[in-house]
């Protein structure tokens, strides 16, 4: 037997979760170390993930903000899409919740006074749930780590601390105040004072299965999510049908429940060694059937490593007793060495299998969905980074096609501006000369216009001046229509065709979406082109005295005048008179302006005028007077020359002549002779007035095509500052996509960092479990 002991304590102090040595009293000692307890797969496996699922938290956080900042007008994801990764932060955080919450629950169930409570106490290595003989435990009590150093218990839905002395009253089935069957109470225990607790295992003991009808409900309530149950069953019997029937009922709620089996106070066995092999051997094979064969739960070969002989009250005493507590019963019976190495062993294969147990069903789901969720966030981001690269593609070749769009406007303006400006210029040239040219001829028909006027002509002053101004009135109109009908039609259809062809022009340069917006702002010419001038002859005729008295026209006075004029021209011509211009004014001319004029002719000879004046009266003075001595001469001289019947009959003709013209100086003479005086005066203050006209109506032509073309020109600033300010939003556009590509990437490959630390946490904690 000592051999025996010697080589299981050799063989588990190798690869058990404890050192294992026996002391010199025969007692075994068992470090508590759990350095290397198959526990701290779990703990690791914790750690690791709960790790990864902060970082989880973080990168699912970022990646809402990031959505935040690219949703909304404008923006390169949806709502909808927002949404979703926002769902993302509650259901992270409720994983993490659950991590924390995470532990490793054992569960041990069998019938009354088994020994579920002192396995219980045993693997605690101290007394902490009640047990005793009969019906003792009447609740679920579940035995769980504190995070204080204190030991206290909660009952179910109650946040006060009790004494954990009170343990023995609540959990007790002989206890007055006890609670329902199916209630639960926590028993919170200090972590340092025992290794199972400390690496988050948590042990439910129950009452026995035989005492309640109420499995389904323990069931629901308390194994779903058990890694591992311990059925206790009594070695001194066998599997009972309750214990049996209890199981089933589990394996059909939970797929492939972990079931160790321990066959309790195996120490009885002690009394009776020549049976033992075959009672364990009989007990062993049963429990390798009902696990194997009826549960279907592990293979026979794995049963067999789950069924064991233990003592958990020598268990329990040992362990008091190394912790030198005070134990009742300090004598142990035969075996108990190989009995309390075979508990130990136990544990061993029990922490084995609940660590990887709740690795694989805990973190296997959330390592599942930690993948989803960065699988789902990765694809919104990707999305995003599509949606933005593509984006940026598109604003990129806008920008390109603006910035060409506004460079060959610009271009094209150029040209044009220049090509229009000559055209405006040849325009108002030829506008000009047309229009001066037009005018002269006119002037020199203003002798047929005035004599179309067919007022009444009286030569009383006021019937004059009423004349007059009739007349004033028909040579404007006259003018006017005649000008009209010659100037407007021709020069208004170049007008139009100078500016239609700068409205296509301009047109053509303009975007397309400007063009409807141009055709209606620049409408064209309702009315055809007319050219404006100012014709007052009230004005410009303001000056004209008319002379209408009797002048014979072979009187001496007449004859002189005709003979002065003639010599007057002969002057002229000799030397040409320097004259001084003019500058053209529609203001009437200063009445003396005939005096100036003749100035300036006589200044052409070297007189000044006064010197003229003097000189011309002298000489009237001398022909024309009657009773001077010259006078008296010339008619002697006559007479002595022709003879008194010649000069009689002379006399004769010319006193008929002169009757002649008296009797014929009629209204109807005299209206002539106003009308010529009339045309003369006007014709020569139109002519004053041809180039101011004809500069006018060049000016006005002028200002018709460049307003025009500023109208344009301004239709084509307006585009281009639509354009550049469309360019500055594109360019801003470009920014925040290239910024927004560059985040979504960021994240998308972080995503990828994610799935890759849960691969290695499956790789390490999962793949091989
Ligand atoms: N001889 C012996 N007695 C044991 C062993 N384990 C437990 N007992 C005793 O059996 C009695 C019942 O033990 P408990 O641990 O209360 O059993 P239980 O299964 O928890 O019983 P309930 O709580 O009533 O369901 C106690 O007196 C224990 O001392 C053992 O291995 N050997």
């Amino acid at each position: 037997m000592a051999a025996y002991v010697n080589r299981t304590i050799s063989m588990m102090a190798g690869d058990g979760p404890h050192n294992v040595a026996m002391l010199n009293n025969g007692a075994v000692r068992v470090n508590m170390s759990n350095v290397d307890s198959p526990l701290q797969i779990f703990v690791r496996a914790k750690k690791k993930i709960n790790d990864i699922f902060v970082e989880i938290d973080d990168y699912v956080k970022d990646a809402v903000t990031f959505m935040h900042a690219v949703t909304g007008e404008n923006g390169i994801a949806t709502p909808q899409d927002l949404a979703n990764v926002e769902a993302y932060v509650s259901k992270v955080q409720a994983i993490r919740e659950v991590l924390k919450r995470d532990h490793m629950k054992v569960a041990f169930f069998g019938r009354t006074s088994n020994g579920k409570s002192t396995v219980i106490n045993a693997m605690l290595h101290d007394k902490i749930l009640p047990s005793g003989i009969g019906h003792t435990t009447n609740c679920f009590l579940q035995v769980e780590g504190s995070d204080t150093d204190e030991s206290f218990l909660r009952t179910e839905g109650s946040e006060e601390k009790l004494n954990v002395q009170s343990v023995s009253q609540l959990g007790h089935a002989l206890c007055a105040s006890r609670l329902q069957e199916c209630s639960l109470v926590h028993v919170y225990w200090p972590r340092e004072l025992c290794a199972l607790l400390r690496d988050d295992v948590v042990l439910v003991d129950s009452p026995g299965v035989d005492v309640t009808p109420n499995l389904d409900e323990w069931i629901d309530k308390y194994c779903l999510d058990a890694d591992v149950f311990v059925l206790v069953a009594n070695a001194e019997s066998t599997l009972m049908v309750t214990e049996k029937n209890f199981f089933h009922k589990v394996s059909t709620k939970i797929s492939q429940p972990n079931i160790f089996i321990l066959n309790n106070r195996w120490d009885a066995s002690a009394s009776e060694p020549e049976y033992l092999d075959q009672v364990r051997t009989q007990h062993a094979n049963r429990c390798v059937d009902f696990l194997s064969r009826e549960l279907r739960v592990c293979s026979p070969k794995e049963a067999e490593e789950r069924i064991f002989f233990i003592s958990a009250k020598e268990a329990l005493l040992t362990r008091m007793r190394e912790r030198e507590k005070p134990v009742s019963s300090p004598i142990l019976a035969e075996g108990h060495q190989v009995r309390y190495f075979e508990f130990v062993d136990f544990e061993r294969k029990f922490e084995e299998c609940i660590s990887k147990s709740a690795v694989r069903t805990k973190f296997a789901q959330h390592s599942r969905r930690g993948k989803n969720i960065a699988a789902e966030v990765m694809a919104a981001l990707e999305l995003i980074y599509n949606t933005a690269t593509d984006q940026k593609a598109s604003k990129v070749e806008k920008q390109r096609v603006l910035h060409e769009q506004l460079s060959a406007i610009e271009d094209q303006l150029t040209t044009i501006t220049r090509q229009m400006k000559d055209k405006i210029n040849r325009m108002v040239e030829s506008v000009e000369h047309k229009v001066s040219l037009t005018l002269s001829q006119e002037i020199r028909r203003l002798s047929a216009l005035v004599d179309e006027h067919a007022g009444l002509f009286r030569a009383e002053r006021g019937a004059l001046d009423a004349y007059k101004r009739a007349l004033h009135r028909h040579v404007e109109q006259g003018l006017g229509e005649r000008l009209k009908k010659r100037l407007s039609a021709d020069i208004g259809h170049e007008m139009d065709q100078a500016q239609k062809e700068m409205a296509d022009r301009m047109y053509n340069i303009l975007p397309m979406h400007k063009r409807a917006a141009a055709a209606t702002y620049i409408m064209p010419h309702q009315q055809p082109f007319e050219v404006l001038y100012r014709l007052n002859c009230d004005n410009l005729c303001a000056d004209f005295q008319e002379d209408l008295s009797f002048r014979f026209s072979y009187g001496i006075t007449a004859l002189i005048q005709r003979f002065q004029g003639k010599n007057t021209n002969k002057i002229a011509l000799k030397n040409p008179p320097q004259y001084t211009p003019i500058p053209p004014t529609v203001s009437p001319l200063p009445a003396n302006s005939e005096v100036v004029r003749a100035g300036a002719l006589a200044g052409g000879v070297g007189l000044s005028p006064e010197e003229w004046g003097m000189l011309s009266k002298f000489a009237l003075g001398a022909l024309t007077s009657q009773g001077t001595m010259g006078g008296l001469l010339l008619s002697g001289l006559l007479l002595k020359t022709v003879g008194w019947r010649i000069v009689a009959v002379t006399g004769v003709v010319y006193g008929a002549l002169y009757a002649y013209e008296r009797l014929t100086w009629t209204a109807k003479a005299q209206e002539r002779v106003f009308k010529k005086q009339y045309v003369a005066h006007a014709s020569k203050k139109l002519r004053l007035i041809v180039d101011l006209t004809s500069a006018n109506c060049s000016h006005q032509v002028q200002q018709e095509l460049s307003t025009m073309f500023a109208r344009l020109c301004r239709l084509i600033d307006e585009a281009t500052t639509e354009m550049d300010s469309e360019l500055s939003e594109v360019k801003e556009a470009i920014k925040m996509l290239e910024s927004a590509s560059t985040s979504a990437k960021k994240l998308r490959n972080k995503a990828n960092y994610l799935s890759h630390e849960l691969e290695l946490f499956d790789d390490a904690f999962l793949k091989h479990n």
